[in-house]
């Protein structure tokens, strides 16, 4: 048994109630207590039953860049070229791998970690309701999950949600943080345009679409934070979804808690510090005609340790179409469609519906 299950189901014994009714950190803790008490208390839910469920721990698919990354003569066509069909066959096979020599400077990720953590350590009162928190538009922070109708769609997490068409407009309030924000982004951007130009080019489409419609203002930056959770086994960190744009970048820490759906059955993702997760997003499922999955995730939570992670979410402008040549699974939809539908969704059923909207049924 991997051992931080152990120490999870140790954990979830009878003080968890005097647990549930003290949040770990009053003054910077979102009120996951007071806001899930009623969820958690009813008896039909019966937490005490939920049986942590065991996740087997996988290594994804683990693809070394520097083979495309480096323009001198020292990598040969052949290496290059195997290294473009492992970004393909992982889409296809996995939706998500791991890249090393990503070109993302130790760093800079230690410097934008650093950053993450200062933000989140704010009190809950100055994060949730100032209207301009840090320099960041109003809304971006959130917390929980407000449309949760049943247990398993809440999320014991916090995070901002920015996106990054703000962030370049307010760099003139020049802080270390949004300085940090900027140069991450921009990396992240560079890498995301290399790689879904190779699975364009893989798909026999043009490489340039990305170029042209996925711009630094167009794309979302999400710093999440998962507070340790007193019953683990019941609450997720994050819900389970698929990301809404083409591609997703993210930066994990070593504590663990991300989980994907592989061959109908959820596996847990072992975190490898010297890489970066990608993962491919609803958008690029359709636009590739079902070639590349865009698979569900989620996070679980840990009673003892927070955790932190930065999603980058590689998007197009609103009015971007996505279509394919005929036949296409997919009706073509704007980016700014998919985006009212996904919201109307979680409003009306408390979670998205995606892509299963825009199918044509032959
Ligand atoms: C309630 C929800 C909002 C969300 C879609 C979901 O059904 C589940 C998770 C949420 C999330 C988290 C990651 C991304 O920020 C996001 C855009 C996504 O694809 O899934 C959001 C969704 C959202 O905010 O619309
Ligand atoms: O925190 C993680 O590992 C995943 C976060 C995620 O899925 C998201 O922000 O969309
Ligand atoms: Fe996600």
């Amino acid at each position: 048994m991997h051992p931080s299950f152990k120490k999870v189901q140790m954990l979830e014994s009878d003080n968890f109630i005097t647990e549930l009714n003290q949040p770990l950190n009053m003054a910077t803790d979102p009120p996951f207590h007071q806001a899930y008490k009623s969820l958690i208390e009813d008896t039909s839910n019966n937490i005490f039953g939920k049986k942590l469920v065991l996740v087997e721990e996988c290594e994804l698919p683990l693809i070394d860049l520097s083979r495309i990354l480096h323009n001198d003569n020292v990598v040969d066509e052949s290496e290059r070229e195997e290294c473009k069909e492992e970004i393909a066959r992982a889409s296809q096979q996995w939706g998500f791998f791991q890249v090393t020599n990503h070109g993302i400077s130790k760093d800079l990720l230690e410097k934008m970690r650093k950053e993450q953590v200062k933000v989140f350590k704010q009190p809950f009162d100055k994060k949730s309701k100032e209207d301009k928190f840090m320099n960041f538009p109003a809304g971006s922070y959130r917390w929980g999950t407000p449309t949760a109708t049943c247990l398993n769609q809440l999320s014991w997490s916090e995070a901002f949600h920015i996106p990054m068409a703000d962030i370049s407009a307010s760099a003139t309030a020049f802080t270390t943080l949004s300085s940090t924000l900027e140069q991450f982004a921009t990396t992240v951007a560079g890498l995301a345009r290399k790689l879904t130009a190779i699975l364009a080019e893989k798909l026999g489409r043009e490489s340039t679409f990305f170029q042209e419609n996925c711009l630094p203002s167009t794309c979302y930056l999400r710093m999440n934070r998962y507070p340790p959770c007193p019953v683990p086994s019941a609450i997720h960190g994050l819900m389970p979804h698929t990301d809404s744009d083409f591609l997703t970048i993210l930066h994990q820490d070593e504590v663990g808690g991300l989980q994907l759906v592989k061959d109908g059955k959820w596996i847990a993702v072992k975190p490898n510090p010297e890489a970066l997760i990608v993962n491919i997003g609803d958008l690029f499922q359709a636009w590739s005609n079902d070639v590349y999955k865009s698979v569900e995730h989620r996070v679980v939570t840990n009673p003892s340790t927070e955790r932190f992670s930065i999603a980058y979410f590689f998007c197009p402008s609103y009015d971007t179409v996505i279509q394919n040549s005929e036949p296409s699974n997919y009706r073509k939809f704007s980016f700014r469609e998919f985006r009212l539908q996904v919201q109307e969704d979680v409003q009306k059923y408390g979670h998205k519906v995606g892509l299963p909207r825009f199918l044509i049924s032959h």
